[in-house]
């Protein structure tokens, strides 16, 4: 049974990345390999609220970041670790990376909230940061610069792509420039997760 393979996919809202998750799921299906795709915040009691506060925006910044913290505790253990221990490959579409980036927007610091993260979360094999300016990230969901919601202000944004941007010097990180077509930003990742799965047969 191959080793399990944990991918995750961030970057600010409208970069790509749902899109990217299922083309990546697609084609690593075709090569043979189980696949798990997934999400946070999840479709759990927790996930809904938050998304739920999105449209609200009643939460304090406290409840927030442990809405966030609850979702992913049950995500680690129902889905993640069990799916990596089975040998499958898990692809997220954001994970603790985008509470360090969001909620560091309320006031936490980010480092402070990515050790409270992994202290139970397993750490990606490999992390792609999509990465694209805001104004064009903001047309591509349509926002146009106005508040969708509580989570997509540009002052957000632009922090939040500061911090993804601050990870790329961490070994298991990838900076994916997302501002081509389509099928160029699929050809980039394509290229990054065979090289990397390679690498980890190799090791392993
Ligand atoms: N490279 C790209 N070029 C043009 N449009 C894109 C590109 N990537 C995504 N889109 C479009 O931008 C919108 C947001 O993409 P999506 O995958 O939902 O992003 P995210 O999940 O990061 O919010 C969608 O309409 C999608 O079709
Ligand atoms: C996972 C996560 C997401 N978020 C935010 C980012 C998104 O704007 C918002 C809702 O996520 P989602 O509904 O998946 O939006 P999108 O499809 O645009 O990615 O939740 C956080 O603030 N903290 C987190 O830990």
């Amino acid at each position: 049974m191959p080793d399990g393979f944990f991918i995750v996919i961030e970057g600010i809202d409208g970069t790509g990345k749902s899109t990217q998750v299922a083309r990546l799921g697609a084609w690593l299906t075709a090569q043979g390999r189980e696949v798990v795709l997934s999400r946070e915040p999840t479709a759990g009691p927790w996930g809904r609220k938050v998304r739920e506060s999105a449209a609200t925006g009643r939460l304090s910044p406290e409840e927030e970041l442990e809405y966030f913290l609850n979702d992913r505790r049950e995500h680690v253990e129902e889905l993640i670790r069990p799916s990596l221990a089975a040998g499958k490959v898990v692809i997220l579409d954001r994970y603790y990376f985008s509470t360090m980036a969001y909620q560091s927007s309320r006031g936490f610091d980010p480092q402070e909230i990515r050790k409270r993260n992994e202290l139970f979360a397993p750490v990606p094999d490999l992390l792609l940061v999509m990465d694209l300016d805001v104004d064009a990230a903001l047309l591509r969901i349509g926002a146009r610069g106005d508040v969708a919601n509580e989570f997509e202000k540009r002052e957000n944004l632009q922090h939040c792509r500061d911090v993804f941007l601050s990870l790329r010097e961490e070994p298991f990180v990838e900076v994916i420039p997302c501002g081509g077509s389509l099928d160029e930003v699929t050809e980039l990742v394509n290229q990054i997760v065979s090289t990397r799965l390679l690498e980890t047969r190799r090791q392993g």
